[in-house]
């Protein structure tokens, strides 16, 4: 089997067992997924061309709107995108915020889950199309491109499961920001649509490559070529919904975002250490070569194995004679 470049790096950075000895010193499960994205790494390096700097500093200069991030005790994270006046689209700025609450997210050991929302009951318009315009020479789009592609990267390797809550358009970029997130739950009324073709373009935040793997190839073509407008009934179809909220009865997003929480309670209802142990060994076996997921597994298993929820279960379940 011939590997990729990719899969030949990883299999030299995190050869079998070498992560072991590494990982069994990790005192804290949590620091695994910080110990996980540092190995794996940004997709985009300076040592790969990319001037993170000079593109940070370039969409810094673009302002407009917010991306909020709320962590709440109970394990779940809020994280909304903030622009409604231009349809929560993406500014320059907003582009670098977003990096920021990702770093913030992977040094966040007590985190379990994270929903990203859209403001004023709507997704995201994509790239705000003022600041495109101001960075649409090749050398600045492709800088942009790389940038929020490794955020994008980051945030979908995070140690917690996400959903992504699709309230109105998610458009363009936003339609890939979607399928960064483990999830996506629509509401009645939602859609996802990558416009990218109507703009001349293809998904350029990696939305295609994850897309793929989302709903598989054929899909992909058709939602790209057509430009389709995927409703929450297609959305479940093709699998690209896990689920259709009932909707907030009042128009307000307050229910669509209880709702939200309550669907992924479900899934990450116990031990902050279990719940992110548990993502950590999808992503790896997600995104590793199978002999290398599976010593990540082990490593994986190994906090886990004999940990405080471990011991705790066999004492409550142990026989008594
Ligand atoms: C790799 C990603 C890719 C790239 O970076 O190249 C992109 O994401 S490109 C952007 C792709 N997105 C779009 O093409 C969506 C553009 N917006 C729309 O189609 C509509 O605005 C829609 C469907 C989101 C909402 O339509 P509606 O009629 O309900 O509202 P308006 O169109 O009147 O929008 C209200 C207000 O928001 C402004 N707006 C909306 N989207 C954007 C945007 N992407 N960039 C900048 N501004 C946006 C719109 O201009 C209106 O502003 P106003 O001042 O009131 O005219």
């Amino acid at each position: 089997m011939v590997l990729s470049a990719a899969s030949q790096h990883l299999l030299r950075v995190s050869r079998p067992g070498a992560w072991g000895q590494h990982l069994l010193k990790v005192s804290r499960p949590g620091a695994w997924g910080q110990h996980l994205l540092r190995r794996i790494g940004s997709v985009y390096t300076t040592a790969k061309g990319f001037q993170e700097k000079e593109i940070r500093e370039k969409l810094q200069a673009l302002p407009g709107g917010s991306i909020d991030l709320v962590k709440q005790e109970s394990g779940i994270a809020v994280l909304t995108v903030n622009n409604p006046a231009r349809m929560n689209a993406f500014s320059g700025s907003m582009m670098v915020e977003l990096e920021e609450r990702v770093s913030q997210l992977e040094e966040w050991t007590e985190g379990k889950g994270l929903i990203i929302q859209g403001a004023a009951g709507t997704f995201c318009s994509g790239s705000d199309l003022n600041a495109v315009r101001a960075i649409s020479n090749p050398q600045d789009g492709m800088m942009m491109c790389m940038f929020m592609q490794n955020a994008l990267t980051r945030l979908l390797r995070l140690p917690l499961l996400s959903v992504a809550l699709v309230e109105g358009s998610a458009l363009g970029g936003g339609a890939e920001l979607t399928t960064a997130c483990d999830f996506r739950l629509m509401a009645p009324g939602g859609v996802i649509q990558f416009v990218h073709k109507h703009m001349g373009l293809v998904p350029g935040w990696g939305g295609a490559a994850r897309l793929v793997r989302i709903v598989g190839g054929q899909n992909a073509l058709k939602m790209l070529g057509g430009a389709l407008k995927v409703d929450p009934e297609m959305g479940l179809q093709i699998g690209l919904a896990d689920g259709v909220l009932e909707g907030s009865l009042d128009g307000s997003g307050a229910n669509a975002l209880l709702e939200a929480e309550q669907w992924l309670g479900r899934y990450t209802t116990g031990p902050a250490p279990v719940i992110r142990a548990i993502k950590n060994v999808v992503v790896s076996g997600r995104e590793l070569p199978l002999e290398v997921a599976l010593s990540t597994e082990r490593d994986v298993f190994g906090t886990v194995w004999g940990g405080p929820a471990n011991l705790q279960a066999l004492a409550s379940k142990a026989k008594h004679k």
